[in-house]
């Protein structure tokens, strides 16, 4: 399904990334760890096309998209939600996801007002705010809602143009351990067909949803395996724990 190899970048003097290589399966969930400045956040610019690696390549089933824009991504079922702030503060989240929903289905140029009345972008709203549970939510203004809420809309909005694979870069980060178990078991309980790429900090959360594990560390890949590999790995316990904790 997306199938990265051998990817490399450097920003100046800072090899950033360091000959990445993985493949994710149709339907799988793969967490990308590792400590801060490994270079996850890099590798999911590249992987979106916001930046361009120096070498190596990107296929999404097959076809060579390393050089597409990241519109060209988007429309090709390859979404991503951010660990800035996306959302638009003035409206409710039912506008916010008819809005990605809108845009996804093209709609660029009607009027607000006409696009999240079509009956498909309410029928998109309204499923995606049920799977990720903000259904009771979907009347309030963004700017009402509480921190864990605007956390699962970003995933939303990345949800609501209808991709078949997602990028999420840290989507707990700053909600808490617990609620953040609660955050990846909502994600574990989409749809099986959708492949998800989730960076994630905290290696105990990753077990929560991963199929498989990768290990950045100073933007090279480290370990890449099943999370029981992981979790008995000698090289992560002993060299990236500690990070980790300390994260
Ligand atoms: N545009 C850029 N110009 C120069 N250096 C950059 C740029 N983007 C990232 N870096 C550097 O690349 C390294 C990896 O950064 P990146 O944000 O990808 O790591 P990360 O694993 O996502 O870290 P964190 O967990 O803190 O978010 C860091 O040393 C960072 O300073």
């Amino acid at each position: 399904m997306l199938d990265v190899r051998n990817l490399d970048k450097s920003f100046g003097a800072i090899h950033v990334t360091r000959d990445v290589s993985f493949r994710l399966d149709k339907g799988e969930r793969r967490v990308i760890l590792g400590p801060n400045g490994a270079g996850k956040t890099t590798l999911f610019n590249l992987l979106a096309g916001e930046i361009a690696p120096d070498a190596g390549r990107i296929l999404l089933d097959g076809r060579d998209i390393t050089a597409a824009p990241v519109a060209e991504r988007a429309r090709l079922g390859l979404a991503r939600s951010y660990q800035k702030n996306t959302l638009f503060d003035g409206l409710t989240v039912a506008e916010n996801l008819g809005l990605a929903a809108a845009v996804a289905s093209g709609a660029t140029r009607s009027i607000l007002r006409d696009a999240l009345a079509a009956p498909a972008v309410r029928e998109t709203v309204s499923e995606v705010a049920a799977r990720l549970h903000l259904t009771p939510h979907l009347g309030a203004q963004v700017s009402a809602v509480s921190y864990g809420v605007r956390r699962q809309l970003e995933v939303g909005l990345a949800l609501a143009t209808r991709p078949r694979v997602i990028l999420l870069d840290e989507p707990t980060s700053g909600i808490g351990p617990e609620m953040a178990h609660g955050f990846h078991h909502m994600l574990s309980s989409l749809p099986r067909d959708l492949t998800l790429l989730i960076v994630e900090h905290d290696m105990d959360l990753a077990f929560d949803v991963a199929d498989r594990i990768t290990v950045l560390n100073y933007g090279e890949v480290v370990f890449d395996g099943a999370p029981d590999d992981a979790r008995n790995s000698a090289l992560l316990r002993d060299i990236y724990l500690g990070s980790w904790e300390n994260a």
